[in-house]
């Protein structure tokens, strides 16, 4: 039973017959991919409070530590992130900051906002206005919480880590999995293409792994909304006792998440933080978003690679790399009366002439239907 299923209504049963099918997938069993995709964003850490305190972790701030990027420090990174040929305004930060958080409050309210994602959606417009499609990774929502960002984003994620109940999680308010798949659930239901994926290495045993690629199997087979799987090794850190996973561990784990999941959903690693060229083999297929101008804020030490170090890669393994945008190519294709995908303020931006339209349609033009 996963647990938190109960509280957040998660009516997910996994066949043993199953999972005993992908615990036995290895790397030879699975197909290299023909292409490679990546999309160029910047980094946009908004709030370093969190209510969260995962032990693998160096990102979050306690509460009178915390900052609070204001709209200007946001304009000017997404300025920058335009200027650098960008198109996804990356805003992932800590999740939804409780009431210990009273600075953050206080300059919130300042601001003219009651809470983090009244905020978010601000900062959402302010991205689209200068030219840069959001994509937002804000922890943990509610439905209520995504409804009011989900029309400014082209697509939004969150990690659902793992399906198991591990001691990373820890401290008095956790990540639990059926609240993290309630979540997913809650993308599903609002029609939000969706990123989400799995940090390996962090106390989950092989089943767990099984077991979590099969939970969000089930939830796309219900909604059709999951874009990519992002399939990423915890790294060490000043913060975190955590060894990073061999490279066989991650070519299994990828292997088993190419086998699990359908065709149209990517498999993702992180360049910066993974083994790439050694999991390349495995059903890769994604290098997820590269900035050309901002830090991995969540894992500083880790720097992005050059987009050329990309091409070399993508050489190497002998199939082309190519630019795609933060919401896939199929749901905008997809996007009729009876499955709307896109806000009409997505669609707009998307289509608008200028300088901003002309980038967004050039990466389409080169971007393959996926
Ligand atoms: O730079 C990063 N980008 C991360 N991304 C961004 C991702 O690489 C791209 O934004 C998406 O592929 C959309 O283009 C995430 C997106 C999510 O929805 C959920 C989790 C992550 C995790 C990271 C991350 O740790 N570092
Ligand atoms: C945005 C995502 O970053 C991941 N994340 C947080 N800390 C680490 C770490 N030390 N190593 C790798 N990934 C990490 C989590 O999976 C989170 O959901
Ligand atoms: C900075 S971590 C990424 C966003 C969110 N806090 C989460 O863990 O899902
Ligand atoms: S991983 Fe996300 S939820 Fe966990 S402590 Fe870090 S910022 Fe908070």
């Amino acid at each position: 039973m996963i647990s938190g299923a109960d509280e957040y209504d998660i009516d997910i049963t996994f066949d043993e017959a199953e999972i005993d099918r992908l615990l036995a997938v290895t790397p030879g069993d699975v197909e290299s991919a023909n292409s490679l995709t990546y999309a160029k964003n910047v980094f946009i850490p908004l709030t370093t409070a969190c209510r969260y305190t995962c032990t693998y972790c160096t990102y979050f701030d306690p509460p009178g530590e915390a900052s609070l990027l204001s709209p200007e420090e946001v304009r000017e990174i997404v300025r920058m992130g335009f200027d650098a040929g960008c198109t996804e305004a990356l805003f992932t930060f800590g999740d939804d900051p409780d009431g210990r958080y009273t600075q953050v409050h206080d300059q919130l309210a300042e601001w003219g906002h009651d809470s983090i994602h009244s905020y978010l959606r601000e900062v959402c417009e302010l991205a689209l206005e200068e030219g840069l499609l959001p994509h937002s990774n804000p922890g943990d929502q509610t439905p209520e919480q995504m409804e009011l960002v989900a029309d400014v984003n082209a697509s939004m994620g969150v990690m659902l880590e793992t399906t198991a109940d591990v001691a990373a999680h820890a401290g008095p308010r956790q990540k639990n999995p059926g609240q993290r798949l309630a979540t997913i659930r809650t993308a599903g239901e609002l029609g939000v293409p969706f990123t989400t994926g799995l940090l390996v290495g962090i106390g989950e045993d092989w089943r767990d792994r099984a077991e979590s690629l099969l939970a969000i199997r089930k939830l796309h087979e219900r909604y059709g909304h999951i874009q990519e799987i992002i399939v990423q090794n915890v790294v060490p850190n000043e913060r975190s006792q955590f060894e990073q996973p061999s490279v066989e561990t991650m070519r299994r784990v990828v292997s088993m998440a190419r086998a699990a999941l359908p065709e149209e959903i990517s498999v993702q690693v992180p360049p910066n933080l993974s083994p790439t060229r050694e999991l390349l083999d495995c059903g890769v297929d994604d290098l997820g978003g590269v900035s050309p101008v901002t830090d991995d804020y969540i894992n500083p030490d880790y720097a992005w690679p050059a987009l050329r170090e990309l091409e070399d890669i993508a050489e190497e393994a002998g199939v082309p790399l190519r630019e795609r945008l933060p919401v896939y190519r199929r749901f905008l294709d997809d996007d009729s009366d009876d499955e709307t995908w896109l806000s009409d303020r997505i669609r707009r931006a998307i289509d608008s002439g200028g300088e901003t339209g002309e980038r967004y349609q050039s990466v389409l033009t080169e971007s393959i239907p996926r």
